[in-house]
């Protein structure tokens, strides 16, 4: 896994060591690897570095103060360097760094000044300084970013890398101002953040590189972990020969209506191309019928008196009294269980235990914060998505995945795991019912075993493998939940 810290913890991290020789230290290891890393992007976009031209918006912190020191850098690889101050000054010796290396600055001069009429007259002069660049450097704000932040126009179609962070996200939570510049590569330092794993500053970081800077042995406990190929790998339930259908975990499905039969039939074939030992299904006629048609090695239940390793419930169920009985009585005996969709809204808080699952997206999230008295909304949980994970973990002593770009897993206890790898083309109606069937499949023939920290790793595992199937269905386009489900369980291992 690869640890993330939110900036809180990195700025206390560093803090002792910017007071001292090592402050300087620090930021020229920074800026090295900034250097580096865009040095990288201008061989592999223009062929070469030597007479490219590469302007940085500049801050007043230390932020800027790292954009300045590598600037100066790129100077003296032949790189024609121009920095704007977008606050009139700057981090002193970075900018005495940079003048000495030959860069051109803009706004240097004059005292800091931040009226509506000196702002205007620097983007002015930063959009003119900005017309003809190869490569933008974004170092207006790092981990002392507070509020909204006010940014000049840069030309389309011209590179942006971010110093450290996109200038205007928070570190700790991935939310943004409006007006933050989209990163091409954010080159960041110390650790990955949290804020640029989650939120909208994942969608804003672009590419990723972290630059050691030496601060590992001061940063403690992560705020979250991000699962990898080989951590999903190892994560995965495999048979033995020695098993046999039922040894092997077989799992119950409470899936599907008469309006929405679909549901089942998606989360029904992908457990079974998951692989289980035996699935059995509990949905109404109609939907019953369209299972067996699509999985006929799926074996009908009419209660949930069946022997099974665990449950997954909710995908396409509406007001069935057979199913919903049956999804009381799977919370009531407190069996290894996925709760999705319709299941959620039955959810008491009382009925959570450390065995269970819930797989809400945004929406579903808040409602069942709502449903524990926390005065939240959807566009709150969008702004800090790993909090209000953890908010819910906790109201239901369950673990949570909460759906999205990022798939957040997370422990009663606050240990979260999260997954990266979903493609954008996930977004499509039915690919959470996949996921409901391939993660109960995996919860089944895991056993439950190993506590909530490892049902965790379970969740982001699953979701792991959903974004692994999706990239075997999107081979040759398109292609919907159907083809998902078609293909769940294949991908790289
Ligand atoms: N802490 C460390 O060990 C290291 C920090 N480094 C750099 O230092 C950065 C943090 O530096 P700072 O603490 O100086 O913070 P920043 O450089 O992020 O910003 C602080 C400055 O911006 C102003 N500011 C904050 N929000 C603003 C807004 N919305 N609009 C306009 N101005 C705003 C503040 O008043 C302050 O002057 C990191 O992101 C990283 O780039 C690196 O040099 C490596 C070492
Ligand atoms: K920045």
């Amino acid at each position: 896994m690869i640890n993330a810290y939110t900036g809180t913890q990195i700025r206390a991290a560093e803090a002792g060591l910017l007071q001292g020789q090592d402050g300087a230290s620090l930021m020229r290891r920074a800026a090295h690897g900034l250097a580096h890393h865009i040095m990288a992007l201008l061989r592999a976009r223009y062929g070469g570095v030597y007479g490219a031209h590469v302007a940085a918006l500049i801050g007043t912190g230390n932020n800027g103060g790292d954009g300045l020191y590598a600037m100066a850098r790129l100077a003296g690889r032949g790189v024609a360097c121009t920095a704007i101050l977008l606050g009139g000054h700057a981090h002193p010796e970075g900018l005495e760094a940079f003048t000495r290396s030959g860069g051109r600055v803009v706004s240097g001069g004059g005292t800091p000044d931040s009226s509506a009429r000196a702002q205007a007259r620097r983007f002015r002069e930063a959009s003119e300084a900005l017309a003809d660049v190869d490569l933008v450097i974004d170092a207006v704000l790092g981990t002392g970013a507070r509020g909204a932040i006010a940014l000049p126009e840069i030309p389309a179609d011209v590179p942006v890398v971010a110093c450290d962070l996109p200038s205007g996200v928070d570190a700790d939570t991935g939310a943004a101002s409006d007006g933050v510049l989209a990163a091409d590569l954010t080159v960041t330092f110390g650790a990955l953040k949290t804020g640029l794993c989650v939120g909208a500053g994942r969608r804003l970081a672009g590419n990723i590189e972290v630059v050691d800077i030496g601060l590992e042995d001061l940063l403690g406990q992560p705020d979250l972990r991000v699962l990898t190929s080989t951590d999903a790998e190892a994560a995965t339930p495999r048979p033995t020969s020695q098993d046999h259908k039922y040894s092997r975990g077989v799992l119950g499905l409470i899936a599907g209506s008469p309006c929405y039969p679909g549901a089942a039939v998606l989360a029904a074939t992908a457990a079974v191309n998951t692989s289980v030992g035996m699935l059995r299904t509990l949905a109404p006629e109609r939907a019953a019928e369209l299972i067996t048609q699509a999985v006929p090695e799926a074996v009908p239940a009419d209660g949930a008196d069946v022997r099974v390793d665990a449950w997954a419930m909710g995908p396409g169920i509406d007001d069935d009294p057979a199913q919903l009985a049956a999804v009381e009585q799977v919370l009531g005996a407190g069996l290894p269980a996925i709760v999705d969709a319709s299941a959620l809204r039955t959810l008491q808080p009382g009925q959570g235990h450390a065995r269970l699952i819930l797989t809400p997206h945004v929406g579903e999230l808040e409602d069942l914060l709502v449903r524990v008295g926390v005065r939240v909304t959807a566009a709150d949980i969008s702004e800090d998505p790993v909090r209000w994970a953890r908010w819910a973990a906790v109201g239901y002593s369950s673990v949570v995945l909460l759906k999205g770009h990022t798939t957040i897993c997370v422990a009663p206890d606050g240990y979260t795991i999260i997954n990266l790898n979903g493609p954008a083309p996930l977004a499509t109606a039915g690919s959470g019912d996949v996921l409901t069937g391939m993660l109960g499949a995996m919860l089944a023939t895991s056993h439950a075993g190993g506590g909530t920290r490892a049902l965790v790793e379970l969740a982001a595992t699953a979701a792991y493998r959903h974004g692994d199937a999706a990239r075997v269905a999107g081979q040759h386009g398109g292609f919907g939940a159907g083809q998902l489900a078609r293909v769940a369980g294949q991908g790289s291992f």
